[in-house]
């Protein structure tokens, strides 16, 4: 039996006469990594804060784990990752994941543990103890990701997770979230590189706010008679 994990259910979302989401719906289920994939502007984001209850809907709903959002308590057993970094910069790596993990009620003497083995998938270990401020761009996403990784969340929302990192971290970045679904987390990960998308069980394409395809990467494929997702997205933009 299949779970779901994350319901958006006829998503409408304008701002001012941009319509930005034109009646989006997709699940989420158990144990499953879906990829969010668009161009600039599709409204990628905007899914996620409406998901996540940060915004609200012209009309449409979503549920995560059966409950309507904002939810503190459904907040602190999900890691999430904005598309900005929200690091305290006067404070070092290790105080930032030591608040966050505080916030994740994680338990105190698990939380030295916790952050080695979550700094270590992102490569910080060596830089623990500097400064957010002296963070380069890459290297704040990479804390970000930490922090989502924390506590070993059932649910993993994603928002552009790879921008600013590099080539083999990416690879090493991908392995770890193979991981974490084959031992049952869901993820919900946003991206514009299409090769990311090809390490996904499913992948909800949007463009324009629409979805215009839902499918596995295979599926799709076949579907698009290409070798790639970024063929099927050029196949699938060029039909619109
Ligand atoms: N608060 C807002 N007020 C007005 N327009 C907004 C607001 N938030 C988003 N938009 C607009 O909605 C559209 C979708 O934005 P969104 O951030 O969801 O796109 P995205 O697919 O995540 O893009 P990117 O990959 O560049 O992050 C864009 O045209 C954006 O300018």
């Amino acid at each position: 039996m299949t779970n779901k994990i994350i319901s958006i259910n006829n998503l409408k979302k304008k701002y001012g006469k941009q319509v930005v989401l034109n009646d989006v719906s997709f699940e989420v289920n158990t144990g499953q990594i879906v990829g969010l994939i668009g161009p600039s502007g599709a409204g990628k984001s905007t899914i996620i804060k409406l998901t996540l209850g940060m915004e609200k809907a012209d009309s449409g709903n979503s549920e995560v784990f059966n409950t309507h959002m904002p939810n503190r308590k459904v907040l602190n057993k999900m890691g999430y990752m904005a598309q900005s970094d929200a690091l305290y910069s006067s404070l070092t790596a290790r105080e930032n994941l030591t608040f966050f993990a505080k916030m994740r009620e994680i338990n105190k003497d698990s939380i030295a543990s916790e952050i080695e083995r979550v700094s270590e998938i992102v490569d910080l270990t060596q830089h623990l103890d500097k400064k957010i401020e002296n963070f380069s761009g890459g290297m704040k996403r990479r804390l970000s990701l930490a922090i989502a990784f924390l506590g070993s969340p059932q649910l993993l929302i994603l928002d552009e997770p790879t921008v600013g990192i590099d080539p083999a971290l990416r690879k090493q970045i991908g392995v770890e979230l193979g991981k974490l679904r084959d031992n049952g987390c869901s993820i919900l990960v946003t991206t514009h590189v299409m090769d990311e998308a090809e390490l996904t069980d499913r992948v909800v394409l949007l463009i324009d706010g629409n979805i215009i395809a839902d499918d596995t990467p295979a599926n799709l494929k076949t579907q698009y008679q290409v070798d790639s997702i970024e063929n099927v997205f050029m196949k699938a933009e060029g039909d619109m």
